[in-house]
């Protein structure tokens, strides 16, 4: 078995002798390097030779054998990367291909010396080639290469299959195998394409139909592609790299790609006597800085955050014939002894969901409920939607002229600004104070307790109020909240609750020339399982904190952040000076 990319230059001349003893092989590598990728010319063609040679091999050539290296001109695979280059854009000329290989192959050595791993060999097993072959009507012809077989990606055979500009089969052939087999493992990507645009396929239902979300995701964006004004959107939007079986069926669907944005490092900050570094994922340029400036002047005395309550909510709506019949559904709901029965079925639909509270209101002959609910270490939102479902279904049975208008009824209140979470709380409800000593202020924030004090007054109580504000008496704690919760995997529309903030502070010690900061967040929606916490990425930023399965510390820290988030009052303030 040889392995790409090759190691040894027996591997490459082993290659060269089967590229020119086999037609079909060459053919078959020429496809497989121009479904390699890439943009410009110099990008397609270094990706090409970084599959294809390591930089061990690379090291013992030169275009024209130049220090006294071996000749790279003179190998067929240097036609092939011209050709595989040549099909991934037109334009690329013969001296442009050539540029790039003189240039790869002569910082070689250099990346060897400093990139002795980093080699990334592509494995798979030689079955594929079977398929492929089969793909590519080459058929047995490269069963003497299974002896020998080239270890490749199956997903870049995957991509060879669909990069054929062709269709081997007729779109009546590719239905009826599509409708006979139930599965397109005879077709290739460019097939499916063509049962896509024929409408035999919905392209949503790529994934269930070639059960490989990776080949899935590139047949979309090759369907999208094919409308002149995508057709250069998708050399930006990146596609490796990326696990798109937790995607599938649980974040997203339609999937093409996915979004890069920077990940940050704030802090570190010390919260209950414990130092963490924060991830925060944003594009707003000074956030983090911010924020770092904001946990170094809290660093002498740390944070002390506390969770002083936790409660998912649902909040339905039912409706009756008449407000006395929905009252008295309300009076029945009051009674201790069936809440205990809905309690029951709502805590039955899981291992972690436990009712803790109804609060019901009446408006006319609707009737709105909120159930409250602890849901583990999971923000809680689908566990919640489950179980008060199922509870409903308990109370139909006793009333059976209740009539669920919505599962959500906008009580619960989920994604919009509402006084309800502001008084009532929400996921976690947190507070958090610090003391940041004069030395600090003047030091590290440049600025007085009393202008600090005057801007809060001023800005977060005042004008806050007079703005009309539902749990906005603060700088930006929707910065901190958002930035943390993209880069850990919340429900990002879930920073419409989670940013609400009050943001206190006061001059404290005997002379008032310290300053007391505290931030009271009461409706912080965060999870450590569930939603886009599965993603391999956010769950790398939960690690870095440290708080997978310890959900409190991630709703003290976001508080935490706040807290030092709001220091930054003193920066607006001295620029008012
Ligand atoms: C899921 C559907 C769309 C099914 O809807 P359906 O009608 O059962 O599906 P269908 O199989 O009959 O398909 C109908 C059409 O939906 C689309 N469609 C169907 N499936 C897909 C798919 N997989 N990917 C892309 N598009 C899809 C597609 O256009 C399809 O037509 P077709 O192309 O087949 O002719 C529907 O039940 C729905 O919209 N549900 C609501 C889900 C939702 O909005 N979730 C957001 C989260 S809820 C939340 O965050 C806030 C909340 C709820 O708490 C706020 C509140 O308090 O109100
Ligand atoms: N449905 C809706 O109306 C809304 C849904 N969402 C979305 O809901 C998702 C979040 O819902 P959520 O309910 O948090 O997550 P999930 O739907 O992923 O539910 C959590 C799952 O994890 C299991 N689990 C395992 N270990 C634990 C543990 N230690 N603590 C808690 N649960 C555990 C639960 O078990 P078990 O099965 O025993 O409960 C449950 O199956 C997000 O994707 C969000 O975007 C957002 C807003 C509204």
């Amino acid at each position: 078995m040889k392995k790409l990319p090759l190691q040894k230059q027996e591997d490459v001349a082993f290659v060269e002798a089967m590229v020119q003893a086999e037609p079909e092989f060459k053919s078959y590598l020429i496809l497989y390097c121009s479904r390699i990728g890439g943009c410009k010319t110099d990008e397609i063609t270094k990706l090409i030779l970084k599959k294809l040679f390591s930089d061990n091999v690379a090291a013992l050539y030169s275009w024209l054998g130049a220090k006294q290296k071996r000749i790279f001109s003179h190998l067929t695979l240097a036609e092939i990367i011209l050709y595989s280059v040549r099909a991934n854009n037109k334009n690329a000329t013969d001296k442009d291909i050539t540029d790039s290989i003189k240039n790869w192959l002569r910082h070689a050595a250099t990346r060897q010396k400093n990139h002795t791993h980093r080699n990334l060999s592509l494995i798979i097993k030689c079955l594929y080639f079977e398929t492929i072959d089969n793909k590519l009507g080459i058929r047995q012809k490269l069963s003497s290469t299974n002896e020998v077989g080239i270890q490749v990606n199956c997903l870049d055979l995957t991509e060879i299959t669909c990069s054929s500009t062709k269709c081997i089969k007729t779109i009546d052939e590719c239905v009826s195998i599509y409708k006979k087999e139930l599965d397109v493992d005879r077709l290739t990507n460019n097939e499916i394409i063509q049962l896509v645009l024929n409408k035999h396929i919905s392209m949503y239902q790529l994934e269930n139909v070639v059960r490989d979300s990776k080949r899935a995701v590139m047949i979309r964006r090759q369907v999208f592609g094919k409308e002149e004004r995508y057709k250069n959107i998708f050399c930006s939007l990146p596609i490796d790299n990326f696990d798109y079986d937790k995607v599938f069926g649980t974040c997203c669907e339609n999937v093409v790609g996915y979004i890069p944005i920077p990940l940050g490092i704030a802090g570190p900050i010390k919260i209950n006597n414990h130092l963490y570094n924060i991830p925060m994922a944003t594009t707003e340029g000074c956030l983090v800085a911010s924020i770092t400036r904001g946990c170094k002047a809290v660093s002498l005395y740390g944070v002390e955050s506390k969770v002083i309550h936790d409660g998912m909510t649902r909040g339905p709506v039912v409706r009756f014939p008449s407000a006395s019949r929905a009252s008295v559904a309300l009076k029945w709901l009051q009674n201790l002894s069936n809440f205990n029965l809905l309690k029951q079925k709502f805590d039955s639909t899981s291992r972690y969901a436990q009712l803790i509270k109804l609060k019901p209101c009446i408006a006319g002959r609707y009737l709105f409920i909120r159930f409250v609910a602890t849901t583990g270490d999971a923000m809680g939102m689908n566990m919640l939607s489950k179980a008060t479902e199922t509870s409903l279904k308990y109370m139909q049975e006793r009333f059976l002229d209740m009539e669920l208008l919505s599962l959500s009824g906008n009580f619960c209140t989920d994604k919009k600004p509402a006084y309800i979470n502001w008084i009532e709380g929400r996921g976690k409800s947190v507070i958090s104070e610090a003391i940041v000593p004069s030395t600090t202020i003047t030091s590290v924030l440049k600025t007085t307790v009393s202008a600090i004090v005057d801007v809060n007054i001023s800005k977060n109580l005042i004008g806050s109020s007079l703005a009309g504000a539902v749990g906005g008496n603060n700088a930006h704690a929707a910065n901190v909240v958002t930035a943390i919760f993209l880069a850990t995997g919340q429900d990002p529309a879930q920073n419409v609750v989670s940013s609400n903030c009050i943001t206190l502070v006061e001059p404290w010690g005997p002379k008032g020339e310290d300053l007391y900061i505290s931030c009271t967040m009461p409706s912080l929606e965060v999870g450590t399982v569930g939603g886009g916490t599965i993603l391999s990425a956010q769950g790398a930023c939960l690690d870095m904190l440290g708080i997978k399965g310890e959900l409190s510390l991630l709703a003290a820290l976001s508080a935490g952040h706040v807290v030092k988030s709001h220091l930054k009052l003193n920066r607006s303030k001295s620029a008012m000076k």
